[in-house]
């Protein structure tokens, strides 16, 4: 299986990489290169092995076989960097339950390296206004709505400098406006050349994206005996 689309040095590139779970090969001698300005869409069946290679590329998983490269560097040799210019989410909304919004968006700046970040600064309740999140941001996270809880984990899209976006179905619980919402903000991290990674069931609307697509086809999972 082959996806490459340039020549120029990736920023991301999974090298023939195979895995294997619970006896089954769900994808072998995989590539995937990746650039600067980019968007990848990963699709395929459930079950395909599509948040299996998101954790790959994101150096949670090792795979079985290959490498995943950033900057040429193998992940082990580059760890630090590679997590400092790395915003992962994966598909759980990755919210702390117990803090309000405006809490959670203050703790998102510090730790995507906002240092300089204190609570309830105007940048924050920006944030919550984009996401439509005013009046709830006092709310405990835990007990908002499904899709409540999505943009309060999306808001960390709003909050971080990282170049690489790996995100596991972002769109998740989302309404027509926040999916519209969310692809506006992927067409302005891409504009300033950052670069997505993605996996969605349901197909992006925005015509605007510059997408590429890459397929898990889950019938060629093979058994191991
Ligand atoms: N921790 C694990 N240990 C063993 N097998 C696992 C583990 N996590 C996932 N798998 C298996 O790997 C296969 C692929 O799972 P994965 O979550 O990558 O699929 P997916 O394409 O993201 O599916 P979906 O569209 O349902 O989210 C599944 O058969 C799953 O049972």
């Amino acid at each position: 299986m082959t996806q490459s689309t340039n020549t120029a040095m990736p920023l991301l590139h999974a090298d023939r990489v195979s895995s294997i779970r619970s006896g089954r090969v769900l994808f072998s001698q995989l590539q995937l290169a990746v650039q600067a300005g980019e968007i990848w869409q990963i699709s395929g069946a459930n079950g395909a092995g599509k948040s299996t290679l998101l954790r790959m590329l994101a150096g949670l998983l090792v795979p079985n076989e290959g490498e995943v490269r950033f900057n040429g560097q193998p992940l082990h040799r580059v760890r630090d960097d590679y997590h400092q210019q790395l915003l992962y989410i994966g598909h759980k909304a990755a919210v702390k339950p117990e803090l309000s919004a405006l809490e959670n968006v203050f703790w998102q700046r510090r730790l995507g390296g906002d240092t300089t970040a204190t609570a309830e600064q105007a940048q924050d309740w920006d944030v919550l206004e984009q996401l439509g999140l005013l009046g709830l941001e006092e709310e405990m996270t835990g007990r908002l709505s499904a899709g409540q809880q999505r943009r309060v984990a999306l808001t960390r899209l709003w909050c971080s400098t990282a170049s690489l976006w790996i995100l596991d179905e972002p769109f998740t619980s989302l309404d027509v406006d926040g999916i519209a919402l969310l692809q506006q903000r992927f067409l302005q991290h891409l504009s300033r050349g950052g670069s997505i990674v993605m996996t969605s069931h349901q197909p992006l609307t925005d015509t605007q994206l510059p997408l590429q697509q890459l397929t898990l086809n889950s019938a060629r999972a093979e058994v191991l005996l």
